[in-house]
């Protein structure tokens, strides 16, 4: 019993000298994290806004993205919170009744108004970027375009954002604005990873958007865009088919087919038992058909289908140029176009169109995907709205054609291969906003993504706050034995006495 006292009362440890210094070395230990901790943490997140309307041939949509206030510069982080369809058509169709175009959009940006905090309006910057549609509208008529735009304008100006214009955007601005988009939200740029290329399908036109080792822009220089992204620079290829977006590239196939004379059409693009009186009129009213209009040709034409996958491709081939090419290689219709080099997003009305058809997993062969379009196109036309009742009709009756159109202008147009087609994948969103030129388009206009690339802290807050606490504790050890030679002597072997 009093051996084991002794040995309590030597322990050095229980000396009252270590006791304060240990207290005083832990206060000190706790006090240094914690500041350390309160001084060097996030400071609590404050958002900005930017909102982009994307006036579409087909239709408008808006988008409003949100990104970290702090960090305007520091990419990978702006997202999209909300979207909102326009109802109704795209601005392009009010040409004769402009003020309806900007009244359209005033739903929308009602719901905008609610969506952005209301101290924020002022500084959120607001932009309409209009694309084929009205870049169509405006071959054929720029008065009638002006005046959609200034009735949108006024429309638009009358919400508290920060207005920024609207315009109609290149179609070399449309396509690598997607091919941004893509390669911003899967964080490519930043990292200076290989990029993937874009392929957006519209109503009017089509864009295609990929950087090619074996190109450099010298051949074609109107098809190459250059830009330097986080210190990185891009050669990106790019070219937009005006008129082969799909409802463009519908009406020019229907206007080859009603060549043969007027009257009926059997198209093999549509189910066997569907049958609608059309319009001439309306059929070739659009610049890419309407020097193909038959002269006499009666008002109305009755357009049945036959649903024949493989003549549906033999006519859509017809609108298709592959025999005039001027530079090493072409895509179609004369374009340059360098080798393929995947991978490559597809999106909008490659999405929609093949997501319908339950064909968006490219691993499947080519040739099963050629199958089961074929039995999907030979559908009668009422079992396939039996099938799917709650689909828009308009649609509905037109995937037969979206579908073969698809494959076509991949394979036959941009020369995608049984292997290469698997280097593509159909696309809706990317870690929920959603793929098109719409981000990529604000990325730039508010110069969000930096030339060089920005100086980032070296240590996330987590790491520090570890690297602070554990050089803590050393320090204090160490300090400990400094104090070696104030500990009171203990001896090795404890006497009995
Ligand atoms: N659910 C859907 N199913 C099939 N097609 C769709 C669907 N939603 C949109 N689309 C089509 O996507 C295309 C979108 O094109 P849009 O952006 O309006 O034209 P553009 O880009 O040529 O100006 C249109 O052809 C439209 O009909
Ligand atoms: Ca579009």
């Amino acid at each position: 019993m009093s051996a084991q006292r002794e040995m309590k009362e030597k322990n050095p440890w229980h000396t009252p000298v270590t006791i304060i210094i240990t207290v005083i070395g832990v206060i000190a230990i706790v006090a240094l994290v914690t500041v350390a901790v309160l001084q060097n943490r996030p400071l609590p997140q404050k958002y900005k806004y930017g909102i982009v309307l994307d006036a579409g041939s087909s239709h408008t949509a808006l988008y409003i993205y949100e990104w970290p206030a702090e960090k305007d510069n520091n990419t990978g982080r702006v997202e999209q919170t909300h979207s909102c369809k326009v109802k109704g058509p795209g601005i392009s169709s009010y040409a004769s009744n402009p003020l309806k175009a900007g009244e359209s959009l005033r739903e929308c940006m009602q719901e905008a108004e609610q969506r952005v905090p209301g101290k924020r309006h002022h500084e959120t910057p607001l932009y309409l970027g209009a694309t084929a549609g009205m870049r169509l509208l405006n071959m054929e008529n720029s008065v009638a375009s002006d005046k959609v735009f200034q009735a949108v304008e006024e429309a638009l100006k009358k919400f508290p954002f920060s207005y920024q214009g609207a315009r109609i955007l290149s179609g070399q601005e449309e396509g690598s604005f997607g091919w941004v988009t893509v390669n911003y939200l899967d964080d490519r740029l930043k990292q200076g990873l290989e990029t993937t290329g874009a392929l957006d399908l519209g109503g009017a036109s089509t864009q295609i958007s990929f950087v090619s080792d074996n190109y450099n822009g010298s051949e074609s220089p109107r098809n190459s865009v250059t830009f330097r992204l986080y210190g990185n620079d891009y050669n990106l290829y790019t070219h937009s088919f005006l008129c082969y977006g799909k409802d463009q590239a519908l009406r020019m196939t229907l206007a080859h087919q009603s060549q043969a004379g007027p009257g009926t059409v059997l198209d093999p693009c549509f189910h066997p038992g569907y049958t609608e009186t059309k319009n001439y009129l309306v059929l070739y009213d659009s610049p890419c058909v309407s020097d193909r209009k038959p002269q006499g040709a009666p008002a109305t034409f009755n357009h049945s289908g036959n649903g024949n996958f493989l003549e549906c491709q033999k006519n859509i081939k017809s609108i298709f140029d592959f025999n005039s090419c001027k530079y090493s290689q072409c895509s179609f219709n004369g374009v340059f176009q360098p080798l393929l080099q995947g991978p490559f997003g597809a999106f909008s009305a490659y999405y929609f169109v093949m997501n319908f058809l339950n064909l968006t997993n490219t691993s499947i062969p080519l040739d099963t995907v050629k199958e089961k379009l074929k039995d999907y196109c030979a559908t009668p036309w009422n079992q396939i709205r039996q099938q799917h009742p709650n689909i828009k009709l308009k649609y509905l009756a037109e995937y037969c054609f979206a579908g073969t159109y698809i494959l076509t202008l991949l394979t036959e147009g941009y020369n995608f291969t049984s292997e290469s087609y698997s280097d593509i994948k159909f696309i809706e969103k990317i870690k929920g906003s959603d793929a098109g030129w719409t981000l990529g388009y604000m990325l730039n206009l508010t110069n969000m993504i930096p030339a060089e690339a920005p100086d980032s802290p070296p240590l996330p807050h987590a790491g520090y706050v570890s690297i602070v606490s554990i050089i803590a504790v050393l320090i204090f050890i160490l300090f400990i034995f400094s104090l070696r030679p104030l500990w009171p002597r203990c001896s090795k072997h404890p006497q009995i006495v």
